[in-house]
């Protein structure tokens, strides 16, 4: 059993997280940033922000992350911030974090250096030890312990057999394709996006699982350059993650699409932080597309619609009839 696993980021998935492995570890160590909320984990075994009404396990302790944040005594650090802080917490206890196996559940694509955040991480603390952990995995879910699949993305196989037993609570499934596994979280929130879009305008059965279809379709086909696994298109980083995020209205992206479908909202979104990551994906996928040499006719129609150049009815005509062609003089040959 694992000693000591610190997770920074006392939110919703850090906070689940904590719950789920507390039977796997001796001890868990949250790192949030509010004093409130480290005294009321600590006092009442309870985060009033995210869970008001769950118990936390007793070996489950919180501290702040600022000052002396003692992560030298953790085996394993968990990092569960939004994607957009992941680098500057990283540079922040990069020194606390050598010889530690560091996990990662942020999903996200840096812009406008196209980096993963293990990629991030890496940069930051000079440690390879990184793993991801990527699912169908809403987090009120695993906080309540309910049933959830996830794969384990680690480049060394020997990480992966050791996180097998902290994660043990899940239905695991193994990539030694580390980004790709990532980046399957990044390219499922876009997708969700313009699910999201497409429902509020074309709802009925036959249309939203012909969507989504197109949409797993384009993602596979990225997969299929990046990836040298596979596999991945059926394991829960993939095929169960994309599903969750595009069809639950419970899904952050879904409902940006939603919004955006309906008017409700102006785009660009550019609210900062975790709530719609996707949204500042959308380009960032397009372009590392554009790298590979892979065409991605879908995303390019969600940052339209998402940054206000298209309607969803234009993009619903350029999916069904195909790209405006060039009309040119047939001629006609006599006999
Ligand atoms: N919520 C989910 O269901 C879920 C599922 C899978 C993966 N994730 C991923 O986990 C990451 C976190 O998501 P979340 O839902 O927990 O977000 P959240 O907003 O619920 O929590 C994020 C937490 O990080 C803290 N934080 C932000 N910046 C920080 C910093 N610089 N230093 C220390 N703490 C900081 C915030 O105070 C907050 O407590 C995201 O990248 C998300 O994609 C979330």
């Amino acid at each position: 059993m694992i000693s000591r696993v610190g997770i920074i980021g006392a939110g919703s998935m850090g906070t689940a997280l904590a719950q789920r492995i507390s039977s796997r570890a001796e001890e868990v160590i949250l790192y949030g940033r509010k004093q409130e909320v480290v005294n009321s984990i600590n006092d009442e075994r309870c985060n009033p922000d995210y869970f008001p009404g769950l118990l936390l396990n007793p070996n489950i302790r919180a501290r702040l992350i600022a000052g002396n944040h003692g992560l030298e005594d953790c085996q394993a650090v968990l990092i569960a911030v939004p994607s957009s802080e992941v680098r500057s917490i990283v540079h922040a206890i990069s020194h606390d974090l050598a010889n530690k196996v560091i996990i990662t559940v942020s999903k996200g694509l840096e812009y406008p250096s196209l980096k993963t955040m293990s990629e991030i991480i890496f940069e930051e603390s000079n440690n390879p030890n990184i793993v991801c952990i990527s699912g169908p995995n809403f987090a009120d879910e695993i906080a309540y312990g309910h049933i959830a699949g996830a794969t384990i993305g680690a480049a060394d196989p020997s990480l992966s057999t050791m996180l097998s037993d902290l994660f043990g609570g899940f239905i695991l499934d193994f990539s030694d394709d580390l980004r790709a596994v990532e980046l399957c979280g990044v390219l499922k929130n876009v997708y969700a996006i313009g699910a999201g879009m497409w429902d509020s305008v074309y709802g009925n059965y036959n249309e939203h699982y012909t969507f989504l279809n197109m949409c797993y379709k384009e993602m596979c086909r990225f997969l299929r350059e990046i990836s040298s696994d596979r596999e991945i298109f059926t394991k829960f980083c993939c095929f169960g993650d994309f599903n969750l995020t595009a069809n639950v209205d419970k899904s952050r992206n879904r409902t940006l699409g939603l919004m955006v479908g309906k008017n409700i909202i102006k785009t660009p979104y550019l609210e900062p932080g975790v709530t719609f990551e996707g949204s500042k994906s959308v380009e960032g996928i397009i372009e590392l597309g554009a790298r590979h040499g892979i065409d991605m006719p879908i995303a390019t129609l969600i940052s339209d619609v998402l940054n206000g150049r298209s309607s969803i009815r234009n993009t619903v005509e350029t999916l069904i009839r195909g790209p405006p062609r060039r009309t040119s003089r047939r001629v006609v040959r006599a006999g």
